[in-house]
Formats: structure tokens, C-alpha cells, sequence
């Protein structure tokens, strides 16, 4: 038996699209009444408190998101190993808004929007692509196929990893070592890190002060489409006023739904989206798990299985 526990939003037509795919299997959903001990796989997105409560013959936990720090930081989640989402559909939605952003500030867009409302014609020479240096933090599904996108377009490319990768056309460096010399030659920072205790709160003002300066005209610039628990905001608000930052797009939040008092939504340089940068899609997702439960009935092994002392 598969249990469906999606909290945030609507959890029925999650279940009816994996009752239509893996039929006959039964597939049941939280809070409906159904015997916990007969469920064997339980997809979940945020899971409340009791959500694993006397699931005890559970074979894998399946994660709607491609990010599992909300199953990893759960108190009661089972010993069942983990299961990540990665689907190319979710690689591409990631690398789309990587791409878009990227190429927004490197174009200046801040400047001449702002020179726009202005009513002046400054021209002002944004940089070439090449001579644009895009430091990726986390290299691992998301990351590298952001590189893949952006390198065509002619960026210079670094990423940085926990432990270093070999990637065509992307210079590696690895932690802890390496971050100082990362973030020394970034002029775009772009967070597509795991949510775990080690990078919580990273983006914070020391490292924005360590990004280079003088490639982008108004500073250096930091995207976002990880973990709003990845940045110190506070640090961001200083930053992005005081022109450490040149600008910033933020598609997470330290508290989601952004709350309407916060200075971010305010601030000219600051490109705020709601947490939409690689939304789960619902076929996609459910054709992925659906195959993975039916391998795993054969007696294959389960991919992407979490690893819970590194936490992603
Ligand atoms: O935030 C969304 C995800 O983790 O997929």
C-alpha cells in the first residue's frame, strides 16, 4: 500500500494520479482511516508531526521534492531509506530560471530599468557573457545541468562542491578549502545547495563580501533557488542597500510565504519570485515513483536513495 501525505496543498489529485498508475496497488491517504500497518511506500512533502505513526512495515520514504532537508530534520522519520525526485523536467525548470536570471544581470537589467523610470538614456556597456564569471554552489543534479545551459552561452564557469567534481568547461573547488578562492573570482552567485546543518545560513555577509568586484558595474550578484534557511536575510537587506550586492534573485525565503512587512519586497535590486523556480510536476513525479515502486516490487533496488549522514 502506498500512502499519500502532501501538506501545502492539495493532496487528492496526488493520490488519484498514482491510484490510476499503479493500480491495482492500493494507494491510500493521509488521514483517511486506513491501517498503518499495511503501507509499504509513503510518498511526502512536509510531513506534520505524526506522519510516520505506526507505519512499521515501511519499505522507502518517497520525497515530492528534489530538496528532503524537511524529511531529513523530521524527529520520528523511520530507518526505511529516502528516495530523492530527480527528473529531467525538474533539471530543466531549474536550469530555465538559473539561465534567465543570469542573463538578466548580466545585461544590467537593474541599471536600466531604473535608468528607464528615470527617462535617461545612459548607455552603459554590460559586460561580455564570457567575461562574466557564474560560481555555482552544489554541483550535483541541478547544478550541473545549470552549467550545461550556461556554458553555450559563452559564461565562464566555476562550482563549488563537497567534494570536487570533473565537469567539461566548469572550474571545480571543493570545501572547505576552496571556498575563499570560489568566491574570489564569482561574479554571479548562484545557490543550488542541499539544506543541511553545514550550509545553513551561507549566504550570509562574509561571503558576500568575498565575491569579486569590478566585472558587474553595480557589484556582485547573488541567486537563490535552494533553501531560504540558506541565507541570513538581514545579511541580505545590508548587503543589497549598502551596495555590497549589486542585486539579488530570491526565490526562497527564510519564512514562506515571504511575510508582507519584509524590507526585501521593497528593495529595487532585489528580484523576488515565490518559490516556484522547479516546481514538482505532478505527472512527472508520479511516473518516476510509480516506476521505481513497481521495480522495487520486482526486487530492484531503489535509485536516489538518500544518504542520511552526509543529509541529501
Ligand atoms: O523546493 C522544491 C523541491 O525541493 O523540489
Amino acid at each position: 500500500m502506498l500512502l499519500v501525505h502532501v501538506t501545502g496543498q492539495d493532496q487528492a489529485p496526488w493520490a488519484a494520479a498514482f491510484a490510476e498508475t499503479l493500480a491495482p496497488y492500493p494507494v491510500v491517504q493521509h488521514g483517511d482511516g486506513h491501517d498503518p500497518a499495511e503501507v509499504e511506500y509513503i510518498f511526502a512533502w512536509k510531513p506534520v508531526p505524526d506522519a510516520f505513526e505506526g507505519l512499521g512495515n515501511l519499505k522507502a520514504v518517497l520525497s515530492m521534492g528534489a530538496g528532503v532537508d524537511a524529511l531529513m530534520q523530521h524527529p520520528r522519520l523511520p530507518a526505511a531509506p529516502v528516495v530523492r525526485f530527480v527528473a529531467d523536467d525538474l533539471s530543466q525548470r531549474m536550469s530555465d530560471y538559473v539561465v534567465a536570471h543570469v542573463t538578466m544581470h548580466q545585461r544590467l537589467f537593474t541599471s536600466f530599468r531604473s535608468a528607464q523610470r528615470a527617462h535617461r538614456w545612459d548607455q552603459i556597456k554590460p559586460p561580455l557573457a564570457r567575461d562574466v564569471t557564474v560560481g555555482i554552489m552544489g554541483m550535483g543534479e541541478l547544478g550541473q545541468r545549470a552549467a550545461q545551459s550556461l556554458g553555450p552561452l559563452g559564461f565562464a564557469l566555476r562550482g563549488w562542491s563537497r567534494s570536487r567534481k570533473s565537469i567539461d568547461g566548469v572550474t571545480s573547488f571543493a570545501e572547505p578549502d576552496g571556498f575563499d578562492a570560489f568566491l574570489g573570482g564569482t561574479d554571479i552567485l548562484v545557490n543550488l545547495l542541499p539544506l543541511t546543518p553545514d550550509t545553513a545560513g551561507i549566504l550570509n555577509r562574509t561571503t558576500f563580501g568575498k565575491l569579486r568586484r569590478g566585472v558587474l558595474p553595480g557589484g556582485p550578484v547573488v541567486i537563490n533557488a535552494a533553501r531560504g534557511k540558506h541565507q541570513r536575510e538581514a545579511d541580505l537587506v545590508d548587503a543589497l542597500r549598502d551596495g555590497t550586492l549589486g542585486a539579488a534573485s530570491l526565490d526562497v525565503f527564510e519564512t514562506e510565504p515571504l511575510p508582507a512587512d519584509s524590507p526585501l519586497w521593497d528593495i529595487e535590486n532585489c528580484y523576488i519570485t515565490p518559490h516556484i523556480s522547479a516546481v514538482s510536476d505532478i505527472k512527472s513525479c508520479v511516473d518516476y515513483f510509480t516506476r521505481i515502486i513497481q521495480a522495487h516490487e520486482g526486487g530492484g533496488a531503489l535509485p536516489h536513495v538518500v544518504d542520511r549522514a552526509r543529509g541529501y
